[in-house]
């Protein structure tokens, strides 16, 4: 894959509706990297109608983790696929099992993964008010993927924040704020470091 600058493979996690999609749609926009929505990649394949489709949709309704060797060859799939060295990982790795598998496999680590803090409250609101026609998308779902999220991807939060991997962001601030955050610790901080190696 080549040399690849510092900060060029990023992590972003984060509670479903903590607007995680939001943001990394305007990093690429902004700065040139390809977003890769794990979620968007799995509506894909459910959509093709490929072979595990049918066991996706079904994984998806109930808020569940997708197998691992699935998510994996589809996210390696969009990676080489996307012919960008710079890229952003949108929900992915979703448990510590996904970090060490995707780890194991690809040899690819992110450069450092911004965690998206918000409370629950406003989460749910905003995902009742999201209107993008999405199954799991209902207060029954959203318990689930709640839940998911504070017992299988917290830990992996932990995990990097235990490699001093962590950017926390406000993410109740309105989007601009929280873009400004992102902007300086993704973009501008990372192109800084590397430029004391540089000179
Ligand atoms: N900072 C914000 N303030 C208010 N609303 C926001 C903010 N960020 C995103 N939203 C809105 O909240 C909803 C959820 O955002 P988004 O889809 O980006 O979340 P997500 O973390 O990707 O969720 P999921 O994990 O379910 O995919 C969207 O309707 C989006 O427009
Ligand atoms: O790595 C992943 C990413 C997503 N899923 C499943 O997809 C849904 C929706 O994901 P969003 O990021 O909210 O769009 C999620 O609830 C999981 O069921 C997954 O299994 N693995
Ligand atoms: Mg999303």
């Amino acid at each position: 894959m080549g040399t690849v600058a510092t900060g060029s493979r990023i992590g972003v996690l984060g509670g479903p509706g903590s607007g995680k999609s939001t943001q990394c749609a305007n990093i690429a926009k902004h700065f040139g990297y390809t977003h890769l929505s794990t979620g968007d990649l799995l509506r894909a394949e459910v959509k093709s109608g490929s072979e595990n489709a049918t066991m996706i949709q079904n994984m998806m309704k109930e808020g569940e983790i997708v197998p691992s060797e699935v998510m994996i060859k589809v996210l390696q799939k969009a990676i080489q696929d996307s012919k960008n060295d710079k890229f952003v990982i949108d929900g992915f790795p979703r448990s510590e099992e996904n970090r060490a598998a995707f780890e194991a496999v690809t040899k690819i680590e992110p450069a450092f993964v911004t965690f998206f803090d918000c409370p629950e409250q406003e989460m749910e609101r905003r995902i009742l008010s999201r209107n993008q026609g999405r199954e799991d998308d209902n207060i029954e779902t959203i318990r689930k993927r709640f839940k998911v999220f504070l017992e299988s991807s917290l830990p992996v939060v932990e995990y990097y924040d235990s490699k001093g991997k962590v950017r926390k962001v406000d993410a109740a601030k309105p989007v601009e704020e929280a873009f400004r955050y992102n902007e300086m610790h993704i973009i501008v901080l990372p192109y800084l470091f590397s430029m004391l190696f540089v000179i």
